[in-house]
């Protein structure tokens, strides 16, 4: 079994165990990682009030880091409530000793000030937050306020265009390593959109504002959640989207603790698909609020991506019902004729070809449907895909690239590259099987899935136990001595893979 990834929390203890190391130790079993803590307070605190804020002795914080570091150290460290002023300085002196050690651990920061319970102490001393970035974001990767943490501390107004906002951040600290998740949950709002900036990039994670009484512990849930999902080695944008999900599943399944408002659920890693966020960006079109039309999902299964009418023609004869045609050199000769011809073949065995990248010819000669990058998604006419009646297949390589597909409505999402291939370069690492079965979890009964990237006849039984609806293939096929033999012997092992799937069902 692999090891889970090691967390380190550094936070208060809140004795009602609705937010602060109790709430951070609760999000990170429910991900699977381990969680390891490090005090810097006692509160004596429940739903409504915070009653006694005891900070720990220096000589008892640097205890706590040097014992753990003398052991093991971790894949994220989750920074929050730091109640004094030297409290705030050892830490900022230990991150920047980890950084210089291990500068690939991510050090995400929520900057606590006071808790959201309704009456009490501040959890934090004012005298605290003076000098709290100057000393902590030259170690920091993240920092999570909310509105009113990123006003007292920056001075910046959250009230303002968000390039504004952007603009002002890099003005006064600067373009740095740093990225601020400025949480939205506070604006008055129907939308609860958290905003990402890192120097010029700007993007927002929008969900529907739920109106819950349940909400104590958000800000800790958010933010410890965001490190386990950079823990685990996701992309900064797709654990944000990850994160975002995650806390909006754990706003859904709030209970009812004491009398004041109680602790978020716990919902386990996110695999609801109406918890993912709408992402926004600059320049980004609108999504595409018609679907376009369905594949048929029992046709799918093995998908050949082939770049001639030759090999096109060799897959259909082996009896495959979904294939893809992918020249891409865009002054091939005979480009259009080949397309002509793909659209034909299709007919002639009742397959469902895809073209690659020519969206205008795949229209222009009636096509059963074309596929697409992210990138072509931002410059392709989808509307007019859209009514020339073809399907669109999109590409994806993780939470954020699916979370921005999904508002395109698509016929397919493709998840890749699941092992490493050499048919293409890549910019990131192969996915593996555990992050393809999570996707086809979140997808299921959704939009059909198709897994692509390094699959070849060893790894091909283990992609579709996944119950993942297709899976394409370029040298597998390409490649083989035999490619007719391998193409019936991938169609037979994928039948045979449903079949097991009937099975564990019923
Ligand atoms: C089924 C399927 N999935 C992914 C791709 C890759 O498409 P794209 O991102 O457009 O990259 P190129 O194919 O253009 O290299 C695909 N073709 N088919
Ligand atoms: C064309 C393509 N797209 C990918 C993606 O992840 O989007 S991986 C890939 C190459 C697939 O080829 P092979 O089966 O030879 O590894």
């Amino acid at each position: 079994m692999s090891k889970p990834p090691v967390i380190w929390c550094v936070g208060g203890s809140d004795s009602s165990a609705h937010a602060g190391l109790q709430a951070d130790l609760r999000t990170g079993q429910d991900l699977g990682c381990h969680m390891q803590s490090i005090v810097t307070c006692v509160t004596a605190q429940n739903s409504k009030v915070v009653e006694l804020v005891e900070p720990v002795s220096v000589a008892m914080f640097d205890a706590q880091w040097q014992v753990l570091l003398d052991d093991v150290y971790p894949q994220a460290i989750k920074v929050s409530l730091l109640p004094n002023h030297e409290l705030v300085v050892a830490c900022s002196k230990w991150l920047e000793k980890i950084k210089r050690q291990r500068p690939e651990i991510n050090i995400v920061f929520d900057p606590v000030m006071a808790a959201s319970s309704e009456t009490g102490n501040r959890l934090q001393q004012s005298e605290a937050a003076v000098d709290l970035l100057t000393l902590m974001l030259p170690y920091v990767d993240y920092i999570t306020p909310n509105l009113l943490e990123f006003e007292a501390l920056t001075q910046i107004s959250a009230h303002q265009a968000v390039n504004q906002i952007a603009f002002q951040i890099i003005e006064k600290y600067g373009v740095s390593q740093v990225s601020w998740l400025l949480k939205g949950g506070h604006y008055a709002d129907a939308a609860a959109t958290d905003w990402w900036f890192k120097g010029e990039r700007v993007c927002g994670f929008s969900t529907e504002k739920l109106s819950v009484h349940n909400t104590r512990g958000t800000g800790c849930t958010l933010s410890t959640a965001l490190s386990c999902f950079l823990g685990y080695d996701y992309f900064a944008d797709d654990a944000i989207t990850m994160a975002k999900a995650y806390i909006t599943g754990a706003l859904k399944t709030g209970v009812q603790i004491g009398q004041g408002a109680g602790p978020l659920g716990r919902p386990g890693w996110p695999e609801q698909i109406e918890n993912l966020p709408e992402i926004l960006m600059a320049n980004m079109r609108l999504g595409q609020p018609l679907p376009f039309p369905m594949v048929d999902v029992d046709l799918m299964g093995v998908y050949p991506v082939v770049d001639s009418i030759a090999w096109l023609e060799l897959v259909l004869r082996q009896g495959v019902r979904m294939a893809q045609l992918r020249i891409k050199d865009t002054d091939a000769v005979g480009l259009d004729e080949q397309i002509q011809q793909a659209i034909l073949l299709g007919k002639t065995h009742q397959a469902q070809v895809f073209i690659n990248d020519h969206w205008e010819k795949a229209i222009k000669y009636g096509a059963y449907g074309v596929h697409l990058g992210q990138e072509d998604l931002q410059v392709a006419d989808l509307t007019h895909i859209q009514q020339a009646g073809l399907r669109l297949g999109v590409s994806t390589h993780g939470y954020f690239e699916i979370a921005r597909a999904l508002a395109f409505n698509p016929s397919y999402i493709a998840l890749g590259h699941i092992y490493p291939t050499q048919t293409k370069q890549m910019p990131s690492q192969p996915q593996g099987l555990k992050r393809l079965q999570h996707y086809v979890n979140l997808l299921k009964g959704h939009y059909p899935t198709v897994a692509i990237g390094g699959i070849n006849c060893e790894r091909f039984a283990a992609v579709a136990a996944t119950g993942v609806n297709s899976v394409a293939l370029v040298t597998a096929i390409t490649l083989a001595e035999a490619p007719e033999r391998v193409t019936r012997f991938l169609i037979g092992e994928f039948e045979q893979s449903k079949e097991v799937g009937n099975e564990d069902i019923s």
